[in-house]
């Protein structure tokens, strides 16, 4: 091969790698990598969504001397990155996991006049200088830019290795700071008391649920049940390794909490999300809102996070949700009290497909295409009979890559009943990324389905039944971005499509 047409080669490559794609509605780091959200609060004096983020600011992976990237928006879909707000103050030293309230009555005293009420913000993360771990304080004064250490942390210090997450919030019922934190290989959630954010009393210890591994990241909220004024305590927890599809997942219980102790309303447990890819959610502090809490998780699973394909950057964000309460029916008997999830972006839809009251017969596609790679859309469909075995009635969602070679499916086995998805890839090997993510979704009575779904370029988030269950799962095409989007079966008169409509977007 001639010199010439070996370097054209070599600089297409090189131009195809630094082309890549990064998903629109997901946040991503510039550089570096990503694992947990971290900080999560609302700025109300200036209308900001402040997010900070686990930062390897070095390289594309996780290490241990971890930072707090941090980012801000004004609707929760475009971010603008910042310098990272806590730094280690020690080399290999990790700036952890934790969470920001606002402090507007100065009841740590790091504040005086000067500082507007609203930018009264502490942090309170986990230090981790290799053995041990503690739970540090730090305060900014700029409204969370940048962070000045507590001169006396550690604020808490159990001696112990497995000790961190705290997410602390008001409790306006017993006048109290609460942190919820993870004794983490001792499966506890510990609950904690505080008057000024320095001093904190034990309360109570929660240990229920899947265990897996270890307990990480829980939080504790007061979520609204839907179309009443009446609320629930939701306490959120992840667990990685040992997820029940493998690595990393995020859990909840139903309760009541008085200050003092969670009490779950039964000893079932329950999951945020069903798919590889949402983990260590965390909710957003000093938000004003009756209709739901809003909280976001990383979007990818411990297992393969470190290794999935990228450039200089690793690691994104799943969108926002507003989450509320329901009572959800999840068998032909019962309607158990779930969380309801919807996502939250605002974008610019470019162009509607949509087709209704569609009897698909065997062999028979929908199809609709994508040019931004980023659209959500809307499956409405019912089964129309009953199967004899061994028939395997299949309706799948197929999304193409531009380079019309790689597609991801997204399907359904009427006799089966569960909902699948199959992430083949020619880009990345790894046993624990290759299985395919399988849910029992409960239809009408009718036998009628209906799914929202968000892809965002190596991204989708999948809402079933009106947000009562979600799957969110990355995925790699070699190269190119969702182009051709198919709806087809392998079965006659079987799947009514009452309504598939794909709507393309950009930001
Ligand atoms: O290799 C990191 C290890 O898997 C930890 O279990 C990850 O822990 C979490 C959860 O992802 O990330 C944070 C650190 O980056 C830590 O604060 C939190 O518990």
């Amino acid at each position: 091969m001639r010199l010439s047409v070996l370097l054209f080669s070599l600089l297409c490559a090189v131009l195809a790698c630094a082309a890549e794609v990064r998903p629109l509605l997901h946040f991503t780091p510039e550089k570096g990598w990503l694992n947990d959200p971290n900080g999560l609060f609302y700025d109300r004096k200036d209308d900001i969504w402040h997010i900070y983020f686990q930062s390897n600011p070095k390289n594309p992976f996780w290490e241990k001397e971890l930072h707090w990237g941090h980012a801000t928006s004004k609707d929760l879909t475009n971010w603008t990155q910042h310098e990272s707000a806590i730094n280690p103050s020690h080399r290999g030293e990790g700036i952890l996991s934790g969470s920001v309230v606002v402090d507007r009555n100065n009841t740590s005293g790091f504040f005086n006049d000067s500082v507007h009420p609203e930018h009264r913000i502490v942090a309170l993360y986990t230090r981790n200088p290799g053995l041990i771990e503690t739970q540090e304080a730090a305060y900014s004064v700029d409204g969370g830019y940048t962070f000045t250490k507590y001169e006396k942390n550690p604020v808490l210090d159990v001696k112990s290795s497995q000790f961190r997450d705290p997410k602390v919030m008001w409790h306006e019922a017993s006048n109290q700071w609460i942190m919820t934190v993870v004794e983490a290989q001792d499966y506890q959630i510990q609950i904690y008391g505080s008057d000024d954010l320095k001093n904190w009393n034990f309360h109570s210890n929660f240990s229920a649920g899947y265990p897996g591994f270890q307990f990480e990241c829980p939080g504790l909220s007061e979520v609204p049940i839907a179309g009443t004024n009446e609320t629930k305590w939701v306490l959120f927890l992840a667990i990685n390794p040992g997820a029940p599809w493998g690595g990393s997942a995020s859990q909840y219980f139903v309760g009541d909490f008085d200050g003092y102790e969670f009490k779950a309303i039964d000893s079932l447990t329950r999951f945020v999300d069903i798919g590889k890819d949402y983990y260590a959610l965390q909710t957003f502090s000093n938000v004003e809102k009756k209709d739901g809490v809003i909280g976001i998780s990383w979007a990818s699973n411990w297992q393969y996070a470190n290794k999935v394909p990228a450039s200089n950057w690793r690691g994104m964000l799943a969108m926002a949700r507003n989450f509320t309460l329901d009572y959800v029916s999840v068998n032909p008997q019962k309607k158990l009290l779930s969380l309801v999830e919807s996502p939250i972006f605002e974008a610019n839809v470019s162009k509607t497909s949509e087709k209704k009251n569609v009897k698909l017969q065997k062999g028979d596609s929908i199809e609709f295409e994508t040019k931004s790679g980023v659209f959500e859309f809307e499956l409405d469909f019912q089964t129309m009979k009953n199967i004899t075995y061994p028939e395997q009635p299949n309706l799948d969602l197929y999304i193409t890559s531009s380079n019309g070679k790689e597609s991801i499916r997204f399907g359904f086995e009427a006799d089966v009943g569960a909902f699948y998805f199959d992430r083949p890839t020619n880009v990345f090997q790894n046993p624990y990324y290759s299985n395919v993510v399988t849910a029992n979704i409960q239809p009408t009575k009718k036998y009628e389905y209906n799914i929202y779904g968000v892809v965002d370029q190596n991204v989708i988030e999948l809402f079933f039944m009106n947000g009562t269950t979600s799957s969110t799962n990355i995925f790699y095409f070699s190269d190119g971005k969702p182009s051709k989007v198919e709806l087809k079966s392998n079965y006659n008169d079987l799947f009514k499509i009452q309504k598939f409509s794909l709507r393309d977007l950009s930001v």
